[in-house]
Formats: C-alpha cells, structure tokens, sequence
C-alpha cells in the first residue's frame, strides 16, 4: 500500500518568505489502484509527485510503500516524453531496466504491443508526439513498476490520439496491476480513468475530496456516463470544482 502523509512541504522564497506548497496531505492507494488526482494550477500536485518519487526529500511528513521509503520499482511519466535523442525507441526503453540484456525481448514484446515494432531502431526525433509518448508509456511499465506516477502524461495531444494512449495505458495497468497515481487538470479524464478521485485543494494542497468511480470500463472522456459524473460532481461541489472546467479541454461534439 501506498502510504502519504505530508505535515508540510515549504519552499523557501527567493526574498526570504516561505511559501507552504502542501500541507496536511494524507493520501493512501491500495495495491493495484488506479488513483487520479485533480487539482486547480498551482496546488502542489508536481511537488507532490516529486515528493513520492524521492526527487525531493525535503518535506515535514513521510511516505511510504508496503511500509519503505519507495525506491526502485517506480515507473515515471511526465508531460514531456523525455527520451533520449541519441538512442533509438529500443535503447531508450532498455536504458532503465537493470538487465538490458535479459529484458531486451520483454521491450520489445512490450513496443510491438504499444505498436511500435516497426521502429524499434529509430530515434526520437523522428517520431510523432503521440508515437513519442507510447515510447514513454512503454519505457515507464518495462519495469514491471509497483507504483506508477504519471504527471499530466496525455497534455496538449489531439483527442482521438489521447484517447488511444488511455486505452493502452489502462491495458497495461490491467495486465500488470501497478498501483497508478495519475495528475491531470482534465475531471473527464480522471473519471474516464481512475478507480478513485482524490480532489486537491488551492495551494497549500491537501486532499478535501475523494470519490470512487465505479462505471464499467472500458470508458472514455466523452462517454455519457462520465460527463454525467462530471456534471453531478460540479453542480454538488461547485465552489471546489470551479476552477477546473476552466482547464479543461473542449468536449468533442
Ligand atoms: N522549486 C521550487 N521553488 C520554489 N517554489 C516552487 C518550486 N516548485 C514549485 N514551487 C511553487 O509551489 C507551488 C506548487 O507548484 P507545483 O508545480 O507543484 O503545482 P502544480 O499543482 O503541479 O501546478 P500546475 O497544475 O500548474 O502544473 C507553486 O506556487 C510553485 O510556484
């Protein structure tokens, strides 16, 4: 189990006032979960994530998973893609496993399976970003991760493409079940994905609202059960949720 629990993360301010990014944030996801976190600009939800990652260590509070401080068996995904430019899809997948030699063919059963077989040996640059961002997909569960952390992994690509690399990446998480804490502004999209919603207040950032999502998958942002969750949602909680629909992609016709 994932175990969160942050006092206080301050950061110091550049004119020697602090600023307090998170605080009183206790969150917890049970092995297997599918977590979304959703929360106005701002709130601390990258900190957060930098937090569990152990890219940051400086906080007041603890986090834990299956009792440790995590350490290797965390899979990453930012907005950005992040490859390497001078390695092909294959090297960049194989870069973060221990043995590349041993794991060479599971990447590559993986790649074929994100539709990627035909360029194992090419570079980055030649990619699409949403060819790019199944690389990254596919470079954050080749090491079969206990807990996968995804910081607004689908941001700024086409719907249709979107759409596809959620269907993809909820495969993924049904074969292996990481436990998946996932960021995004987008509520459709954490409703379309997460077994739960954990809604993050304005800065400092804590959790004030966790809702179960129990629609049968597969689902899709713009299905009508989602937009009616959605809807339910912001029409009980409309102080809270306010700030988000602004964020929010256009909803396809
Ligand atoms: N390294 C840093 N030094 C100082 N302040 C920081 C640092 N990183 C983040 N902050 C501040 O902490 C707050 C939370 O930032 P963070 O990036 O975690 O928010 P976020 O919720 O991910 O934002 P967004 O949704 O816009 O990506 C912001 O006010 C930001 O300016």
């Amino acid at each position: 189990m994932l175990e969160i629990d942050i006092a206080r993360k301050i950061y110091p301010d550049r004119g020697g006032r602090s600023h307090v990014a998170l605080q009183d944030l206790h969150l917890t996801a049970q092995p297997g979960e599918f977590v979304c976190l959703v929360g106005p600009s701002g709130c601390g939800k990258s900190t957060l994530l930098n937090l569990v990652v152990g890219l940051d260590a400086d906080m007041d509070g603890r986090v834990t998973l299956e009792g440790r401080t995590p350490g290797k068996g965390i899979g990453v995904m930012f907005q950005e893609p992040r490859l390497m430019p001078w390695l092909s899809v294959l090297e960049n997948v194989l870069l973060v496993t221990a043995d590349p030699q041993r794991e060479r063919e599971r990447a590559i059963e993986l790649l074929q399976a994100m539709e990627l077989g035909d360029v194992l040996h090419a570079y980055p640059g030649r990619l699409s970003g949403g060819m790019q961002r199944r690389v990254a997909l596919a470079r954050a569960f080749v090491i079969e991760p206990a807990l996968l952390l995804m910081d607004e992994p689908f941001v700024s690509l086409d719907a249709p493409t979107a759409d596809r690399l959620r269907a993809m990446l909820v495969g993924l998480w049904q074969r292996r079940r990481s436990t998946v804490v996932f960021v995004t502004h987008d509520l459709r999209e954490a409703i379309a994905l997460a077994d739960r919603v954990c809604f993050l207040s304005a800065a400092p950032g804590r959790v004030v609202l966790e809702v179960p999502v129990s629609l049968p998958r597969p689902r899709a942002p713009n299905d009508a059960a989602v937009l009616a969750l959605r809807e339910r949602l912001l029409a009980q909680h409309p102080d809270l949720l306010a700030g988000l629909t602004t964020q929010e992609p256009e909803i396809d016709a």
